[in-house]
């Protein structure tokens, strides 16, 4: 039903959508997935018509999607676009933003609180960017719940539950994707949790730099992750040596799949544990390379301790 083929897109001269091409069909929930700044919101904004392509095209059936240039207002009534909404000042600086609230009748120290708060959130670069030209982190239930009164056939989702507690988000979560499916609506999600992707995506699409590295169902793409960056992207994963017919190879594993194992050749130093509830994440070192260990029992920082693979650890995880 959508189709993306080759499409381009540069805020300024460098392209922030590479040649981007993928199709999906009515009531498919694609979830898009990558690091921050990868240009997921920019993709979903392109497929909405906010912007003109540099190059490509964009079909929803026999229409095509069309940018401001074709449409004096953007988007199509079939579509729903749901964007991160942050209600900020959109002509003040970042720290000006940051210290809307604090006193200026205190100056210095409003300026050290406002450091302080943009490098805690890690923003420090741009204090005086305004916020216009970074990416977006906020939704609103009503938003959501407004783009779909009129049933769309398409709904654009950009990170719906940044801002929603637990509770709330799992609750919301699955009652709207199993409206979404009961009503035939497809869906593009932009996030950050996997778990939005692996538990209510047909397909993940996971890009990197402008580009679609992967495009496969949640379940292949966690099996079989490829690389390192696909695999993050679902929490702490490792990539470790490995004796295969007696030559030593890299393999990509995740927590689960190591055991701690006394009698192995590899040791690792234990460096931290951290209590994740049902277990342990121990994080270790072995030769300058970190390893995370999903563990039943705390283990002191400073102990030195064998590991070893799971058996079910395939070879399809050796990186080449
Ligand atoms: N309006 C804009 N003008 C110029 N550059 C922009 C604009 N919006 C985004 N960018 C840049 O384009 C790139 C992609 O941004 P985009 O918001 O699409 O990323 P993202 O993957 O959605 O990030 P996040 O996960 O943090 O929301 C980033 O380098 C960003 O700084």
């Amino acid at each position: 039903m959508l189709n993306v083929q080759n499409i381009s897109f540069a805020y300024d001269n460098e392209n922030v959508i590479n040649d981007i091409s993928f199709s999906m069909r009515r009531g498919e929930c694609l979830a898009i997935l990558g690091e921050s700044g990868c240009g997921k919101s920019t993709l979903i904004k392109t497929i909405y018509g906010l912007y003109n392509l540099t190059d490509g095209s964009i079909f929803w059936g026999e229409k095509q999607l069309l940018g401001p240039n074709f449409n004096i207002v953007p988007g199509e009534d079939f579509i729903k676009y749901v964007a991160q909404d942050f209600d900020l000042m959109p002509f003040a600086t970042v720290e000006e933003n940051v210290g809307k609230f604090l006193s200026n009748f205190y100056r210095k120290e409003k300026a050290k609180r406002t450091a302080q708060l943009l490098e805690t959130i890690g923003l420090s670069a741009y204090a005086k960017t305004t916020p216009k030209y970074l990416s977006g982190g906020q939704q609103q239930r009503i938003a959501i719940a407004r783009a779909l009164a009129k049933d769309p056939e398409l709904l654009l989702l950009d990170e719906p539950f940044g801002q929603i507690d637990n509770f709330k988000k799992n609750e919301l979560r699955r009652n709207l994707f199993s409206f979404l499916k009961e009503n035939n609506i497809s869906c593009i999600l932009a996030s950050h949790d996997s778990t939005d992707a692996l538990s209510y995506a047909d397909r993940i699409i996971v890009m990197k730099d402008g580009k679609i590295i992967a495009d496969d169902t949640p379940q292949h793409l966690y099996n079989d992750p490829k690389t390192l960056y696909i695999a993050s992207l679902f929490g702490e994963a490792n990539v470790l040596p490995y004796l295969v017919d007696d030559k030593e190879v890299l393999m990509l594993v995740y927590p689960h799949e190591i055991n701690i194992d006394d009698s192995s050749k590899f040791k690792m130093t234990v460096t931290k544990c951290y209590f994740r509830g049902d277990h342990f994440l121990v994080e270790g070192i072995m030769n300058d390379r970190p390893v995370f260990i999903k563990h039943s029992a705390f283990l002191e920082a400073g102990n030195v301790t064998g590991f070893s693979l799971a058996k079910h650890v395939g070879e399809k995880r050796i990186l080449s």
